[in-house]
């Protein structure tokens, strides 16, 4: 199918809530920063560099794919490397049209070399601050929020929750646990979200990526996520377009389900965008959101990822309004600011859009 070519949806008004910033760096920015410290790269071409990122993650498992980080982490151990690298990221998002975005990162793999976790959460804050305001002055505004990462193979995760919960009137808009999923059920960190939960904050968590069901169980049943970081295996409870009891809990309860078509291609959890479960979810009018995950190890971009799914599922620029708006309606920012976005940019954009 034709598709919507990539300049109009780069044009458009998005929203993006699953973006990790060590999986978004500039290639470019790499280079120099490896330079600096002398961290030896596979390749120090840029152009390189970036194609070398794309194919050692299209390695069809998650665990190798999530190897490719070693070199991006390495490069972020300093304030101004991660300021760097978060003003950057503001800007590429601000110039793939994306007007909000929740960036996530785990502090904890940032202490190489003896920063503190508020050090780490500060560098970032003020680089996403100072991008945004250049996105601005440049026409075009972005607003991003931060989540906090704990990693789950680690045992951090209750410091990490009270990191998040100290700078939640700064920036800081949620929590998360990514990393390996086999083996690291969510409920290893049950206090954190426990903690979480007593604080009235948000929080979502990577399940039903590269684990099935009990995964996706334990997120929402015994963590309380609000919501899931790819959840695309919940159409193993959906057979024959009839649902089992926990797709209907994530459908009723209208869970957003924060999925990443090209990621899932790489990790071998799908075997295609074609055949990618967003059709269905779709269809079946879950929650869905689509996003990019790590925009350097898939080389994409959210309105690439948007394309790509016109193309595949035949959508139009009304399917792509209502991606955007159920990530806005996702968002964990108070209400009414998630209203205003939809009410004043969003909805004016694609009126004229749709026609
Ligand atoms: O898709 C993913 N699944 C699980 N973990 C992931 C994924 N993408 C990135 N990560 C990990 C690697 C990063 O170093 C960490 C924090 O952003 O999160
Ligand atoms: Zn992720």
């Amino acid at each position: 199918m034709a598709g919507i070519p990539l300049d109009d949806i780069v044009k458009a008004p998005k929203a993006l809530l699953h973006d990790h910033l060590d999986g978004g760096l500039r290639p470019a920015t790499i280079v120099e920063l490896a330079d600096g410290i002398g961290h030896a790269l596979p390749c120090t071409d840029p152009a390189d560099l970036g194609r070398w990122f794309v194919e050692s993650a299209d390695s069809g498992s998650l665990e190798r794919y999530l190897e490719t980080f070693a070199h991006t982490v390495a490069v972020m151990q300093t304030e101004e490397s991660l300021h760097r690298v978060a003003r950057e990221c503001a800007l590429d998002l601000a110039a793939d049209g994306v007007v909000y975005a929740e960036v996530r990162y785990a502090p904890e793999q940032h202490l190489e070399n003896g920063l503190s976790l508020d050090a780490v959460v500060e560098a970032v804050l003020a680089g996403f601050a100072d991008g945004s305001a250049e996105a601005a002055a440049a026409g075009r505004p972005i607003r991003v929020g931060t989540l906090l990462t704990a990693m789950r193979h680690a045992a951090r995760s209750q410091e990490i929750a009270e990191l998040s919960v100290r700078y939640r009137d700064t920036g800081v808009v949620g929590f998360d646990i990514a990393g390996a999923e086999a083996g690291f059920p969510p409920t290893r960190h049950l206090d954190a979200f426990e903690y979480l939960q007593r604080e009235n904050f948000h929080f979502t968590i990577h399940a039903g990526e590269a684990f099935g069901l009990p995964s996706i169980w334990q997120a929402i049943q015994w963590c309380g996520a609000d919501r899931l970081g790819h959840g695309v295996r919940i159409v193993d409870d959906i057979t024959g377009g009839k649902l089992g009891r926990l797709a209907s809990y994530v459908r009723d309860k209208r869970i957003p389900l924060e999925l990443c078509p090209s990621s899932n291609v790489q990790t071998g959890a799908v075997a295609s965008i074609a055949d990618h479960p967003i059709g269905l979810l779709r269809d079946l009018r879950f929650r869905v959101t689509v996003n990019t995950d790590n925009r350097l190890m898939s080389g994409t971009s959210l309105s690439r990822e948007l394309a790509l799914l016109t193309e595949a599922f035949g959508y139009g620029w009304a399917e792509v309004q209502w991606f955007t708006v159920n990530a806005m309606k996702s968002a964990f920012i108070p209400f009414d600011e998630r209203l205003a976005l939809i009410n004043e940019v969003v909805k004016p954009a694609y009126a004229k859009l749709i026609g």
